[in-house]
């Protein structure tokens, strides 16, 4: 336990880490900081490190270089002392034992663990307490996982993509539980795909590419990094010409006859468009998370897609470093 770290109350702490499989770093030099109850949530197209980040969290595995800490010790320290829940993707189905005899004893693995009825209740399986674990549906088995994780009571709480497989119904029942239970001071980190779930319940959004943090802030700073609005029109015949040269204009992307204009100054790029006569069913909007996102993760490697997210991210507070290079006109140009 470093003196920084005690005094900080650091939760999560990653310290240059890398962890490779053969040819492949999937987390490669990763830094960063989680504050007690603070609720994360990190993003990441498939195979971005994301599931590799959270088995050195959790102690799972070693990092090949750099440091993890959890609570200002080794994960596997404060995984034994009972500070930490995790909801994995690969279940591990137990015969024969009931939903209530398997959290009954997970939760007295811990030394604080929360009433029984009390996680039944939270992770919306009262009703399945008598039934077998190694038979119940994917949305019920997830939420049986759900009910393992929060059983001792954890002060943190790791989630790898907890609403897949869940139905509509079950996912708002699960956020309500996870953010009841966040409340309560807890840190919780979650992996999602879906964009609108890490907009609407964390407080700050990591976005891992290629095993890297390329863009680490609220979703209103991921949004204002990917450029603040979006600016639609029909060209109507004309060419794209220029477009890249109008005031505030940060990407240019033309699908048939429609212009998108990634825009820092919406007013400014309408009122040049409108003295260019271009305007015919102009469209202004905000840049959404998912804007950002794809605009953080470039879809081609071939393109320099991390070079470029970090470029692009460096405008944004907590952004990683960029090491820049790629035309981002380009980068759009090419989605
Ligand atoms: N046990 C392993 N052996 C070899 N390569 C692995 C192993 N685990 C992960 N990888 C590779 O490491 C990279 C990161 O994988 P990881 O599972 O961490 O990504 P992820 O962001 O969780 O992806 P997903 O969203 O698809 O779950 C991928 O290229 C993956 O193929």
């Amino acid at each position: 336990m470093t003196e920084t770290q005690t005094r900080t109350g650091c939760a999560v702490s990653f310290t240059g880490a890398v962890k490779a499989y053969g040819a492949v770093r999937a987390v490669d030099g990763v830094d960063l900081r989680i504050q007690r109850g603070e609720t994360v949530a990190l993003l990441g197209r498939n195979g971005a490190g994301k599931s590799t980040a959270i088995s050195l969290l959790l102690g799972l595995n070693a990092p090949d270089a750099g440091t993890v800490e959890l609570f200002g010790g080794e994960p596997e320290r404060a995984v034994r002392a009972g500070l930490v829940g995790a909801m994995l993707q690969e279940a591990r189905a137990v015969p024969r034992v009931t939903v209530r005899e398997l959290v009954r004893f997970v939760a007295g693995r811990y030394p604080d663990p929360l009433p029984l009825g009390q996680v039944l209740e939270l992770a919306g399986i009262t009703d399945l307490a008598a039934r077998r674990v190694d038979r119940l549906s994917g949305g019920q088995t997830q939420r049986v996982r759900f009910a393992v994780a929060l059983a001792g009571n954890p002060a943190l709480l790791v989630l790898d993509e907890p609403t897949a497989a869940l139905d509509v119904e079950a996912r708002r029942a699960f956020w309500e539980s996870m953010r009841a239970y966040a409340r309560g001071g807890r840190t919780v980190l979650f992996s999602t795909h879906y964009l609108e779930e890490a907009d609407a319940h964390a407080d700050r959004i990591l976005v891992l590419d290629r095993g890297r943090i390329v863009a680490d802030g609220t979703s209103e700073r991921l949004r204002q990094a990917a450029g603040g609005s979006l600016v639609a029109f029909d060209l109507a015949g004309r060419g794209r010409e220029g477009l890249e040269l109008l005031p505030g204009v940060r990407a240019v992307e033309v699908r048939g006859d429609r212009a998108r204009l990634r825009t820092d100054d919406s007013d400014a790029t309408v009122v040049a468009l409108a003295g260019m006569g271009a305007i015919r069913n102009l469209e202004v909007a905000p840049a959404s998370l998912e804007d950002a996102f794809l605009a953080l993760t470039a879809a081609d490697a071939e393109a320099g897609g991390a070079q470029a997210a970090d470029a692009e991210a460096g405008g944004a507070p907590n952004a990683t470093e960029g090491s820049g290079g790629t035309d981002e006109t380009d980068e759009m140009e090419t989605v």
